[in-house]
């Protein structure tokens, strides 16, 4: 069953098309990745379905619902959210400070003076961030401040406060850049872990081939803008258009 589809999704800048009549769709449960050569145009396309961007043309929709036209803060509260690179963490908070936040903003929007509102939902929000906290393997760093993590720690937290929203899309633009081999194989290993605990959808920017060949579902891929294939990992690997794209570039 679709969870997320667009439909001609279109991004200019100026006179550059950086996406450009995107369709494709994501099925609920599934593990879909967007590839493509540099400056293809995944990171905007991502950041048109999250509202970061407004889309020049073509529509949106998650959950059967046009969301198109709705701001970061109203995506994430329909239940997509993305884990954005350490920029998103507190680095002199704790770990479960850092997760509450999340899971407070997520759940109240722009905090409200609802004092008693606030008070009742608390204990939801330490129960949330502590299932979180413990799915990225970081509940024993709980009380640990943010900014003394190593980097690989502090990218499955920002997995956690991405989670903590309680999403059912997570988008992840490059979840493994910068990390060491092993770092890199211990996050491949907790994106399928989360994928089975939490009976997530994930919609997955990597440029790492081996990666994603290994944890995709689906592949859309994406050149100048345009999707040139679409399916399995196969199916892409097969691709006469793929090849072509990455001639000279990343081989398959
Ligand atoms: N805010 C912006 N203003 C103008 N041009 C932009 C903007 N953001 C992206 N672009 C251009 O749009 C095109 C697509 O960029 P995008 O970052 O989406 O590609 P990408 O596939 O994510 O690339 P990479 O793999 O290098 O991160 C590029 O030509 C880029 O220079």
């Amino acid at each position: 069953m679709t969870l997320l589809r667009t439909d001609g999704l279109t991004k200019q800048f100026g006179g550059l098309v950086a996406v450009d009549e995107v369709s494709f769709e994501v099925d609920r449960g599934e593990t879909r990745a967007v590839i493509g050569p540099n400056g293809a145009g995944k990171s905007t396309l991502i950041n048109c379905i999250t509202g970061a961007l407004e889309p020049t043309a073509g529509t949106v929709e998650f959950d059967d619902t046009d969301i198109t036209t709705l701001s970061p803060h109203e995506t994430v509260q329909t239940g997509i959210s993305k884990s954005f690179q350490t920029a998103s963490i507190f680095p002199g908070m704790t770990v479960r400070e850092n997760v509450e936040i999340a899971a407070l903003a997520a759940e109240h929007g722009s905090f409200e003076f609802n004092f008693l509102k606030r008070l009742s939902g608390f204990s939801a929000v330490h129960e949330t961030a502590d299932e979180m906290m413990n799915s990225v393997g970081l509940l024993g760093d709980a009380d640990v401040e943010a900014g003394s993590l190593p980097y690989g720690d502090k990218r499955r937290l920002e997995i956690a406060i991405a989670l903590a929203s309680e999403p059912e899309l997570l988008l992840m633009d490059e979840p493994t850049a910068g990390m060491s081999p092993d770092e890199t194989a211990d996050t491949v290993d907790l994106v399928e872990q989360l994928q089975e605990d939490l009976g997530l959808t994930i919609l997955i920017v990597e440029h790492d081939m081996e990666i994603i060949f290994r944890i995709a579902d689906r592949i859309l891929v994406l050149n100048r803008g345009q999707v040139i294939a679409d399916g399995t990992p196969e199916e892409v690997q097969q691709s006469e258009r793929v090849q072509e794209a990455y001639l000279g570039g990343v081989e398959l």
